[in-house]
């Protein structure tokens, strides 16, 4: 049997139906019950960004051989755990990295441009009483990025081709790269006007973007997070925009998803997305692929496509 962590893709929801013996997590009511009898029958899971497979999960299904995972973050997995039972791990990489590096310029734009805020204005039909401000240039803006992993350097490439010298944290400074590299976050934000969280959310990343660093980024820069809500202190974020110790942030992901500070909704110079970023209908079709894919090599004992254990 494969158990669905929460609802996710209606084809692939579907398709594992039409494959396996699908449990839907969300529509058991008495969890640790259902848990103690099905046992036996849970070889598979398939989560998301959302919910996923952590050590109590793992713990209850003594037959679990695989977690297959509808995202390429995998913080919603306990991987050390998966490890140390020899359950197989799998993600989604590179199948998304083009729509969640579109989506970061495309917030880029949305915030230096004001996109949402100059369509609001013209709906309200206040143009006809006068011209709209003026926004910022982001042509030639230095971008900074934290991770420069797939999505990290797709968000890299594009800007580029904006004319924005891009400079990057990560652990390690990357080998002949012609990127400056910065060997701390604060340095990083201190020296770009738009700061791109790219990197997995673990616990050294958790509220990376803590104040000092929202401070050294300042009342001109604009955060841009695409990556997952704790790497932000959203407290911290809220009082430095409110404040305008900080210029603007375009955010597609947020602490508690879906719930979103509504201080930020009065907010003209952010502008905020539901965890879209890998949100379209090619992508997510080529997700539940690899998902499928996975869980039918694994019982076909053939190898993963996409194994991170
Ligand atoms: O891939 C990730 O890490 C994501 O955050 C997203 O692609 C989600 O998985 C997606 O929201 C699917 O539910």
């Amino acid at each position: 049997g494969v158990l669905m962590a929460c609802p996710m893709n209606t084809y692939l929801e579907q398709e594992l139906e039409r494959r396996f013996n699908l449990f839907k997590f969300w529509t058991v009511s008495d969890k640790t019950q259902f848990l103690k009898a099905q046992q036996n029958n849970i070889r598979a899971v398939v989560g998301n960004a959302t919910a996923g497979a952590d050590a109590e999960l793992i713990d209850a299904l003594p037959k679990l051989e695989i977690v297959s995972s509808f995202s390429v973050g995998l913080d919603k997995v306990d991987v050390a755990k998966c490890k140390e039972k020899g359950v197989r791990v799998t993600n989604t990489p590179d199948v998304l990295t083009d729509d969640v590096a579109d989506l970061a310029i495309g917030l880029m734009l949305a915030v230096l441009r004001r996109l949402c805020e100059s369509d609001r204005y013209v709906r309200s039909g206040k143009w006809k009483k006068g011209d709209y401000k003026l926004t910022t240039k982001f042509t030639g803006k230095t971008v900074g990025i934290i991770g420069l992993g797939r999505i990290g350097m797709a968000v890299a490439k594009r800007a580029e081709a904006f004319s924005c010298p891009i400079n990057y944290y990560s652990r390690t400074e990357k080998p002949n790269l012609k990127y400056k590299y910065y060997p701390s976050v604060v340095e990083l934000a201190s020296n770009c006007h738009i700061l791109v969280v790219a990197c997995p959310l673990t616990e050294e990343t958790r509220h990376i973007i803590n104040r000092e660093v929202i401070d050294a980024l300042g009342p001109k820069g604009v955060l841009i997070n695409i990556g997952r809500g704790p790497h932000v202190d959203e407290r911290e974020l809220l009082s430095a925009l409110v404040e305008g110790r900080l210029g603007g942030a375009g955010l597609d992901v947020f602490e508690n998803e879906p719930h979103v500070p509504e201080e930020l909704f009065g907010l003209e110079n952010v502008v905020l997305m539901p965890h879209v970023g890998s949100g379209t209908v090619e992508t997510r079709k080529t997700m539940a692929d690899l998902v499928l894919g996975n869980l039918e090599a694994h019982f076909l004992n053939k190898p993963l496509l996409t194994p991170v254990v």
